[in-house]
């Protein structure tokens, strides 16, 4: 008897594990979010499997060009499920439009942190941060003091100095018949541009210091992709208990910590010895430090923020150039063409500088034609409040997800969208009024919209356009094999599948 009540008992508790383990896992994948209210539809939705939903749609190709394919099967607002995560996708210029128009402060906000404490990611990261107090007063303050027209002339001299330190390590490579590897090369001189205009000094090559930074650039760059896609899990394992890529996110974390608490207080020192604030970091403390300050910010604030600007603008910039580059060299009329600019307007006797930008409308074009075919990365944000978007209902927490690379290769929009074609921008600029409307004007988002868009992009024209005046005004590139293999690589980011590298001839050693 005794032992019938034992087995009554185990056959229960048994019973009760597996209606638990049924509830949590009716919660974690099938449970829908309320999809509907009255009159109003959740935008369309492709067939979707049981529990995993839009996934496999996903799992083969670099996100944007799955998505890209699905939107052209199924429209250009759709809404996905991976798992019972929600996402809506937007592939349209004019769907764009609506939800900056009408939805801007809605969405004015990123995925919310995985990890609090992290200075990746984490809640201090202005990038993570929710649209309000904080990111209105860094914003403010990213574009007066390092982004804005005005900064990004005090910081012209840097810039040079860093140009002409590439063309230096480019004709050296040249002398000895080295092959580049211009992604690698084109980060240096991004990594070394934003240090030194955040810190007034790069980071030493010599003591290893440069090396720490781009490696632990690179690893947070690889952790912010790996945790967008893990993010779909993110939820239902977080139920568990578990946090995906916590540790190794709090690793990179704490090793930038550890750099960045020296910089810190180096400037500390610096400021209180000479009481004379020479760079954005000297600001930052000076804000950190004043009662009365605008917005009171921590030190981790000011952490984060550096690791965001090294990582917003460095690879993207890296990559923009090197994708550029690799059009140019595929096309030898354009590179032609962008030489007899170039020569007509600087010489050839001096390097290309930022000033002669303006005058070089061609090669202004290039790079704006690099951005439309390869544009570095997506807009993700999530829909804080339940809204109406084209008659449909999306709830709110939804995350967003407009497609920028499907958007600017629109047929709709763009003539022959597969083909770089720069002439398309200096027609477009003739256009006048027609390109003016702001609808139109969203066909073209590499640096996304709203709010939340980039406020790096004069800086990147900039890096971006005097880099490859320069590479193109004094070499010529030799590449290994018969042409450039421009498969496209990369998860979240838009990278090449096998990386740029060619042999730099010069084209005037008088130079
Ligand atoms: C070719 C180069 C670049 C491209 C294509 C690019 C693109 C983007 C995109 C698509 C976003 C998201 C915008 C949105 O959500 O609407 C973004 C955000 C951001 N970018 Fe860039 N970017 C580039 C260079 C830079 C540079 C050089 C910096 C600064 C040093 C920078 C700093 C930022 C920051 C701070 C944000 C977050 C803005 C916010 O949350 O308000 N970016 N960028």
């Amino acid at each position: 008897m005794a032992s019938m009540i034992t087995v009554d008992f185990e056959n229960c508790f048994i019973f009760l594990l597996l209606c638990l383990f049924s509830r949590l896992s009716y919660d974690l994948f099938f449970r829908k979010t309320k999809d509907s209210r009255a009159g109003c539809a959740l935008p369309p939705s492709p067939p979707s499997l049981p529990i995993i939903g839009h996934l496999h749609l996903i799992l083969f190709v670099p996100i944007h060009q799955s998505f890209k394919n699905i939107s052209s099967k199924y429209g250009p607002l759709l809404h996905l499920r991976f798992f019972n995560f929600p996402i809506v996708l937007v592939s349209s210029a004019s769907t764009a439009y609506e939800i900056f128009k009408a939805q801007d402060v809605n969405v004015s906000s990123r995925p919310p942190p995985p990890i609090e404490e992290s200075l990746i990611l984490g809640s201090s990261s202005f990038i993570n941060t929710p649209y309000g107090d904080y990111s209105k007063f860094m914003k403010k303050f990213m574009v007066q003091k390092l982004l804005g027209p005005q900064a990004l002339q005090r910081s012209r001299n840097i810039r040079a100095d860093e140009l002409e330190r590439f063309y230096k390590t480019l004709l050296d490579k040249a002398m000895k018949k080295q092959t580049v590897e211009i992604r690698n090369e084109a980060m240096k001189l991004t990594n070394n541009t934003i240090c030194k205009m955040i810190m007034g000094r790069s980071c030493s090559e010599e003591n290893g210091e440069a090396e720490t930074v781009r490696g632990l650039v690179t690893e947070s760059i690889f952790l912010t992709k790996k945790h967008f896609l893990g993010a779909m899990f993110h939820k239902p394992l977080k139920k568990l208990g578990i946090s995906l890529f916590a540790k190794e996110l709090m690793n990179v974390s704490n090793r930038f910590d550890k750099l960045l608490e020296k910089i810190l207080v180096e400037h500390e020192e610096k400021l209180q010895e000479h009481h004379q604030t020479s760079d954005m970091l000297d600001m930052l403390l000076e804000a950190y430090g004043d009662e009365n300050a605008e917005y009171k910010i921590t030190r981790d604030q000011i952490k984060s923020l550096f690791v965001d600007l090294f990582s917003a603008g460095t690879e993207a910039s890296a990559n923009t150039i090197q994708w550029t580059m690799a059009e140019i060299i595929k096309n030898p009329k354009i590179c032609e063409r962008l030489r007899e600019e170039i020569d007509s307007v600087v010489g050839k006797t001096r390097l290309v500088q930022e000033t002669d930008l303006p005058n070089l409308p061609y090669l202004q074009a290039i790079v704006k034609e690099g951005l439309r075919l390869h544009p570095p990365g997506p807009v993700v944000r999530t829909f804080k409040e339940t809204c109406e978007i084209k008659g449909f209902y999306i709830p709110e927490k939804t995350r967003l997800f407009v497609n920028v690379y499907a958007i600017m290769r629109d047929p709709d929009f763009w003539e022959d969208p597969e083909e770089f074609k720069p002439e398309r921008f200096l027609a477009s600029s003739r256009l006048g009024e027609e390109d003016e409307k702001r609808e139109d004007m969203l066909k073209y988002i590499p640096f996304g919209s709203g709010r939340r868009a980039c406020p790096g992009s004069h800086l990147a024209y900039t890096v971006v356009g005097s880099v490859i005046g320069m590479m193109v005004q004094h070499f010529d590139w030799i590449i290994k094999g018969e042409k450039i293999n421009m498969k496209e690589g990369g998860t979240m980011t838009l990278t090449m599948a096998h990386p740029l590298k060619c042999t730099p001839v010069p084209r005037n050693l008088n130079t």
